[in-house]
């Protein structure tokens, strides 16, 4: 048996919480607190045989939603409010279009209200601040989320600096991202694919604590605060990027390795350790919109990791479901709810 307190889960239950471990029964994990680290079970269930086990995101995606949903019931049977996440989606670029919709089939699942404000591709940045600034004054909506990539003649630096740091579900606003970067801080909302990573590893018994870690890329959404999100873990973490030479001795020493670049097979066999845990977040989908592929060559990675997220049906689901959480946990502190109030 093995005890883990986390305290988002004690702000969803006001419990702390005991389990065995299987991967669905996980409560959800969040910063490290001094008293609540995670410490893993002796012996892993996933690497008994010495086989490489794919990670199941839609398995734990489908577990995080059913308790939202749950939450949320409770939420509109005691407050009658529900969560609302507001959108704000630029153009016509096929990739974002499929996110959104995805997104917001996602909040229907759990019963978050959602609003998608589209601009056209050609809008002026005056018109997308409007848009900011109307969802930060609707008392409706708790989570704000721009969808990104911005075109080009639109400063996102501007924009997300626009968006309230209380509804930042994205979790990008630089006093979310500074706070997660500063010791004894707490930011208000983890960047969700960071912490779907960090989610993936708990549910799966993977110590974090002490082990190398080394994260591919550094762009504000997803490199960036994983490699901030895994050292408050106390991982030692190194970061490769485009100028990194000889990227492969860098990673062949990582204990874990996460990719956030979006080139499809970058990262081949001999890039890695036998035994790595490997995160691929790398979601580049083809032209005609109809299959995405991540950043490590799988049937490589397959032979060599202990532990691999597949793409699709990998992080992926686990980073929407973390957008609910951010969402839910956003309204329960503008009604301050609890389960118990
Ligand atoms: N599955 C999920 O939940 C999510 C997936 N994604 C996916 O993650 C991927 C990355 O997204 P995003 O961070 O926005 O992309 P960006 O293009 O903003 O950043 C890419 C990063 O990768 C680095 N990079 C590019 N080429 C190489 C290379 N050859 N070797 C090493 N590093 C390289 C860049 O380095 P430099 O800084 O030097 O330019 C940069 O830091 C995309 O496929 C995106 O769809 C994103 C969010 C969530
Ligand atoms: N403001 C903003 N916030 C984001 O979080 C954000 C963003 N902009 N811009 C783009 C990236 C990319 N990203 C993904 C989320 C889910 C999947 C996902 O669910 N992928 C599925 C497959 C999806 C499909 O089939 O099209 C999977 O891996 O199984 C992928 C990528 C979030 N991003």
């Amino acid at each position: 048996m093995l005890e883990m307190r986390s305290i988002c889960w004690r702000i969803l239950c006001n419990r702390s919480f005991s389990s065995s471990v299987t991967p669905n029964c996980f409560p959800l994990v969040s910063l490290d607190r001094p008293h609540d680290i995670w410490h893993p079970p002796p012996t892993p269930h996933y690497n008994t045989h010495k086989k490489t086990v794919e990670i199941d995101g839609k398995s734990i995606a489908n577990d995080i939603k059913a308790t939202l949903a749950t939450e949320v019931n409770h939420m509109k049977n005691s407050i009658k409010k529900a969560p609302g996440l507001g959108v704000i989606l630029v153009g016509e670029r096929k990739d974002s279009r499929s996110f959104v919709r995805i997104k917001k089939k996602a909040c229907e699942e759990v019963g978050i209200t959602s609003v998608v404000v589209n601009l056209p591709e050609n809008c002026t940045e005056t018109e997308v601040l409007d848009a900011v600034s109307a969802l930060n004054n609707q008392e409706s909506v708790h989570g704000i989320l721009v969808q990104l990539p911005l075109p080009c003649h639109l400063s996102e630096q501007k924009i997300i600096n626009a968006v309230n740091v209380e509804k930042d579900v994205d979790g990008f606003h630089p006093v979310n991202v500074g706070n997660l970067a500063m010791t004894g801080r707490e930011p208000l909302f983890i960047p969700c694919a960071s912490r779907g990573c960090i989610e993936l590893l708990h549910r799966y018994g993977v110590e974090i604590i002490g082990r190398k870690a080394v994260v591919i890329g550094r762009s504000n959404i997803t490199g960036l605060p994983t490699s901030l999100l895994l050292q408050r873990h106390h991982a030692t973490v190194s970061v490769v990027h485009k100028f990194t030479k000889n990227p492969e001795e860098i990673t062949r020493e990582a204990d874990i390795l996460v990719s956030d670049v979006g080139v499809p097979n970058l990262v081949r066999g001999h890039w890695l350790k036998p035994g790595v845990v490997v995160i691929d977040m790398g979601s580049t989908l083809d032209s005609k919109g109809s299959h995405v592929t991540g950043d490590v060559c799988y049937e490589e990675a397959i032979v060599k990791a202990s532990l691999l997220t597949p793409v699709p049906g990998g992080v992926g689901p686990v980073t929407i479901s973390m957008l609910l959480c951010n969402t839910v946990e956003a309204a329960k502190r503008s009604y301050q709810w609890t389960e118990n109030s």
